[in-house]
């Protein structure tokens, strides 16, 4: 089982920068009895992640210094319109996972540019891996760049990632991994305002995804799987809910204030340098 794992892990460039990690390191899955149905590849794909976790040992970025706030809505219910706004009033890092897809899948050479494609247009999510792997990369840069401005001493960092995580298992993946988020931004509004403005986007965006086909798949997503990581984190009391319906400006105001509180220690997971 070792092996795939490694192969698994090895075709994802999930190891650890730390090439020394011990092949002991590596989980095995806990033997299956005889008698018992074998699935293999979901058997594989358990191994994989236990394989990824076993290589990184702890989160990669120390959740003292890096603040994570994740951005999350239906489609077309306004994210990337307010993390715009967002960064200019608080110096944050803007890591859209949509667009950092996209960029994957245009990238010549790219392994992935055809799953990507497919995943998006059908409205899916793809595999955890390549999107979780896709954003510590873009946090590494943005940390190693050298930022000024305030959140930015010091080795720390904050970061708005828009648009994930969508799916449980990379919300666990994300916050055991990569860092532990500090506050889930929900942008609601209806499923008739987001179709049109989805509408109204894709007369320019050349997305593929923003035509009424894409579009209903994306709505039954998001139902089915990114509710239930809004519901996770509600539990946690990480969740400013913003209605999205009103004004730019004014859903704007809404999510400045929220983002203030966090600051101020009064909502979410506040960093504690
Ligand atoms: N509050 C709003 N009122 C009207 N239109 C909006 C509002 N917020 C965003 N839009 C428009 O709706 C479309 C979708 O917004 P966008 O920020 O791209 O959404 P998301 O990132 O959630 O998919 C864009 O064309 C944007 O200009
Ligand atoms: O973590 C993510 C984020 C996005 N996507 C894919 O990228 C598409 C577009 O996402 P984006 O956030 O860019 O757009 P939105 O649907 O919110 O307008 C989604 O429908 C998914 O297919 C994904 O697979 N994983």
């Amino acid at each position: 089982m070792a092996s795939i794992v490694h192969k698994i892990a090895d075709a994802l460039h999930l190891h650890n920068h730390d090439e020394s990690t011990p092949e002991a390191a590596v989980t095995e899955p806990t033997p299956v009895k005889e008698s018992e149905p074998r699935d293999e590849a979901a058997e594989a794909a358990k191994a994989a992640e236990d394989a990824i976790i076993a290589a990184h040992h702890k989160a990669v970025f120390d959740e003292s210094k890096v603040t994570v706030i994740f951005v999350l809505g239906g489609p077309g219910a306004g994210k990337g319109t307010q993390c715009a706004n967002l960064v200019k009033d608080f110096g944050f890092c803007h890591l859209s996972a949509g667009d950092l897809l996209r960029a994957e899948q245009n990238r010549p050479g790219s392994q992935y540019g055809e799953m990507i494609r497919t995943y998006i247009r059908e409205g899916q999510i793809v595999p955890m891996e390549v999107t979780v792997k896709l954003l510590e990369n873009a946090m590494r840069d943005a940390l190693n760049e050298g930022r000024d401005g305030e959140g930015w001493q010091d080795g720390r960092g904050r970061f708005l990632i828009d648009g994930f995580p969508r799916k449980m298992d990379q919300a666990d993946m994300f916050d055991d991994m990569v860092c532990k988020s500090s506050l889930v931004l929900f942008f609601t509004t209806t499923e008739k305002e987001m179709l049109k403005r989805l509408l109204k986007r894709g007369e320019t965006s050349g997305r593929e995804d923003d035509n009424e086909d894409s579009i209903k798949k994306r709505f039954h997503v998001y139902k089915e799987q990114t509710m239930p990581v809004i519901e996770h984190y509600s539990k946690e009391d990480k969740v400013a809910t913003i209605d999205a319906t009103a004004t730019i400006e004014e859903v704007h105001e809404k999510a400045k204030e929220a983002i203030a509180k966090l600051f101020a220690g009064e909502i979410g997971r506040k960093t504690t340098d």
